[in-house]
């Protein structure tokens, strides 16, 4: 195990079946629809690469990577858009695909803009969920695991850019960091 971390919330195999549990039921729930799975960057990224492939219907994806524009923004949720989808998502079904959700802000927000381009419809897929820390209320409908208010890495999730590469999901050590957002 890393030294960084202080033990493992969620194993390789528990991820495993999850990811695999998810990609079912989205199969189930699309098919027969064409399905764009909205990656945002860049914590999803392993997540989205193992749902995707845990899926049995054809489905497009692409990235967003939005950035908070500071401390103002932390309480109105306002996020910059870093990089926009390549296409339009008008009458596309669209399914936006975290690592997780801890306020809400991001989701909440996010939702509102891709909402404004008129898809067919837009979902929410979140690995994680800490509920206990909820602001706003964001409408998740495929959630993977709710944890505990600890702060995780790893399977994607970072403490200042570290950790991402871990394979399972850990609870970082609280003398390594000072300030959680
Ligand atoms: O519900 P919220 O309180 O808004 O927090 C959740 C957001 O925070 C994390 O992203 P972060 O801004 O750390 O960027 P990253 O994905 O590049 O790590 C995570 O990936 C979500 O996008
Ligand atoms: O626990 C977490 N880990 C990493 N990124 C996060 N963003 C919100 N909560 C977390």
């Amino acid at each position: 195990m890393h030294p960084d971390v202080e033990k493992v919330l969620i194993s390789r195999m528990e991820i495993d079946e999850k990811v695999h549990e998810l990609g079912n039921i989205l199969s189930r729930d699309y098919a027969g629809k064409e399905l764009l799975m909205v990656g945002i960057l860049k914590g999803a990224v392993v997540f989205m690469a193992d749902l995707a492939r845990a899926m049995n219907i054809d489905v497009r994806i692409d990235f967003m990577a939005v950035s908070s524009y500071g401390a103002s923004s932390k309480s109105t949720g306002v996020v910059r858009i870093l990089k926009d989808l390549d296409k339009s998502i008008e009458n596309c079904h669209v399914l936006i695909v975290e690592d997780i959700v801890d306020t809400g802000l991001t989701l909440n927000y996010l939702l509102d803009i891709l909402q404004a381009r008129n898809p067919a419809s837009v979902r929410i897929c979140t690995l994680l969920d800490k509920p206990s820390r909820r602001e706003v209320n964001v409408p998740v409908d495929y959630n993977g695991f709710a944890i505990p208010d600890k702060f995780v890495v790893g399977y994607g999730l970072d403490y200042n850019e570290k950790y991402r590469h871990l394979p399972e999901i850990y609870v970082l050590k609280k003398e390594i960091y000072q300030s959680v957002k």
